[in-house]
């Protein structure tokens, strides 16, 4: 499909914090990715939605530096090739991913673990070191509260529920102060009030930067996306609200009418 025929949401004049330009991810010969163009905007939720092999992870993985691109430029923030720089050069730019199992530190309490991930911003002596300050005592406070776990904050983290635990590891990622926040199925085995509850977290997170969310529940993004992205065989099928995702044919042919119908 060429460029000219994907179809551009309405947020698309919004200034872009991601672009890739004719991306090709190649696994010994087979294009996970082929000439992929795709780009994100600021205070956007911003979907990934696809069958089975699609190549959505493999986009999240180039994106954050976990894989490579044979072909093709990923620029950030207008100026950083994300495909020359390591894993951690791209946190440092400013891209924070949260995997879809939790990682949270068990044994350490709810507080502690946002500590870590804050001091992890600043450097990694000071994570031992210093007391903190009272501007980041407000951020611990502010980011406990985003994450409806203020009560909870001298709990170890290890008896949080599992949805608590997603928030927490969300908001371990939000303390690297990241552009552009990368998250892989967020709501995998949570309850429905839990999936609101990430929805509405996801939201917030948006009116200060990009989200970019690999999903495979269709409701969850009909409720929280600004724009969608489908892809199908390392390509790009349509892009734009989920309503115009549902009504295009190629979608409901390759993906969505054997999803939901
Ligand atoms: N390291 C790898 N080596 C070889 N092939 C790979 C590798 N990683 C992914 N692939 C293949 O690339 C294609 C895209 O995989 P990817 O995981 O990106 O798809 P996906 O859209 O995320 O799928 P799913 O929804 O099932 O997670 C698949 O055919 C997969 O088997």
């Amino acid at each position: 499909m060429s460029n000219s025929q994907v179809l551009k949401s309405p947020t698309s004049k919004s200034q872009a914090v991601l672009k890739s330009k004719k991306i090709t991810v190649d696994f010994s010969g087979f294009k996970a990715i082929n000439e992929l163009d795709f780009e994100v905007n600021r205070n956007t939720v911003h979907f990934v939605i696809g069958p089975n092999g699609a190549g959505k992870t493999t986009l999240l993985d180039v994106i954050c530096g976990n894989a490579r691109v044979s072909t093709g430029k990923i620029t950030f923030n207008d100026k950083h090739d994300l495909t020359k720089m390591s894993e951690n050069e791209i946190v440092d730019q400013g891209i924070s991913r949260k995997f879809q199992a939790p990682s949270v530190f068990h044994h350490l309490t709810v507080y502690e673990n946002l500590e870590i991930a804050m001091k992890q911003k600043k450097n990694l002596f000071s994570i031992i070191k210093a007391n903190n300050n009272q501007e980041d005592e407000r951020k611990l406070e502010d980011m406990l509260e985003l994450i409806g776990l203020t009560e909870e904050k001298d709990n170890l983290a290890g008896s949080l529920a599992h949805g608590q635990k997603q928030w927490l590891e969300i908001a371990m990622v939000l303390m690297q102060e990241p552009d552009l926040v990368l998250l892989d199925e967020p709501i995998a085995g949570m309850s429905k009030s839990e999936r609101k509850k990430t929805g509405e977290l996801i939201t917030k997170v948006a009116k200060e930067r990009a989200v970019l969310i690999v999903e495979h529940d269709m409701d969850f993004v009909k409720d929280y996306a600004d724009v969608v992205t489908v892809m199908h065989e390392g390509q790009l099928l349509f892009e734009g609200s989920m309503e115009d995702v549902q009504k295009d044919s190629r979608v409901r042919e390759v993906y969505l009418g054997r999803k939901v119908d």
